[in-house]
């Protein structure tokens, strides 16, 4: 029997080139609110007693990860894959080393530069006592539609109930093994596309990760549209 009580640690998948950004370079080193993107989210991290240790995952050719990455509770690691979930993935082999099959991993979008301390913690609150783990997400209060199939005009084709509808945030927490196993099953299944998520590659193994509202400030910074609407976050006590 395990008395280890459950450490947490945090990976954060940084090695994309935010194609939709259109900028000049990856957007999670992008200034905003005063410093670099991703520096935020490894703030939060940090400013939280309940996180062991922080990873960051960037692309092996990453130049500019030395500055930003503080020099104490944070490791580097250059492993960035083709997809998001390749990144995570090889993180997690990594990590193999340093972390434990019941430790519970934060994995967190270095796009999400809204997350803090508080958010991490309800989150750990909630979900450190479910047999499974789960996400931050946002219950849909718009109504939602579905475009038709001509990319040309989109036009309503239908209206989707949004009882019970959901948007997806991070962090996503789960147990090691849980999560390297479900994202090793991932890799290899025929749709392995429509993993967008690491819930849904949970989902996929066969459980239901516990969804906990979030808030609004958390949001992906994907479009230039996003990158003001972050700034008025940060900047917000
Ligand atoms: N091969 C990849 C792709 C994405 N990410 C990370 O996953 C997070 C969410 O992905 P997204 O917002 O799509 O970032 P990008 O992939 O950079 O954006 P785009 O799809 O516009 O290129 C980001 O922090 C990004 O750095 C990653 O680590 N490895
Ligand atoms: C993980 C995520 O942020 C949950 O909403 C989202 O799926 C990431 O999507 P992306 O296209 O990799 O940004």
């Amino acid at each position: 029997m395990n008395c280890t009580a459950p450490r947490y640690f945090a990976l954060i998948p940084a090695a994309g080139v935010g194609a939709r950004m259109v900028a000049d370079g990856p957007k999670q080193y992008m200034s905003l609110g005063g410093k670099p993107m991703l520096r935020h989210a490894l703030d939060a991290f940090l400013a939280s007693e309940k996180i062991s240790h922080v990873f960051v995952a960037v692309s092996a050719g990453d130049r500019q990860i030395d500055a930003v990455a503080p020099s104490h509770g944070v490791t580097v690691l250059r492993c960035g894959g083709a997809t998001r979930m390749e990144s995570i993935r090889n993180a997690l082999v990594v990590m193999a080393s340093a972390v434990l099959d019941t430790d519970w991993v934060l994995v967190h979008d270095a796009a999400r530069p809204g997350l803090d301390r508080m958010l991490i913690e309800k989150l750990i609150a909630e979900v450190g006592v479910h047999p499974v783990g789960g996400l931050l997400a946002l219950p849909v209060v718009d109504t939602v539609k579905r475009a038709g199939a001509d990319s040309a005009v989109f036009a309503v084709a239908t209206t989707i109930s949004r009882d019970a509808l959901w948007l997806a945030q991070t962090p996503q927490m789960f147990r090691y093994r849980l999560l390297r196993d479900a994202l090793d099953a991932a890799t290899t299944a025929v749709d392995s596309g429509a993993i967008t998520d690491d819930a849904s590659a949970v989902e996929a193994f066969g459980h239901a990760p516990m969804l906990v509202e979030g808030h609004p400030r958390n949001l992906k910074v994907t479009l230039p549209r996003d990158i003001r609407i972050a700034e008025m976050y940060l900047a917000a006590p």
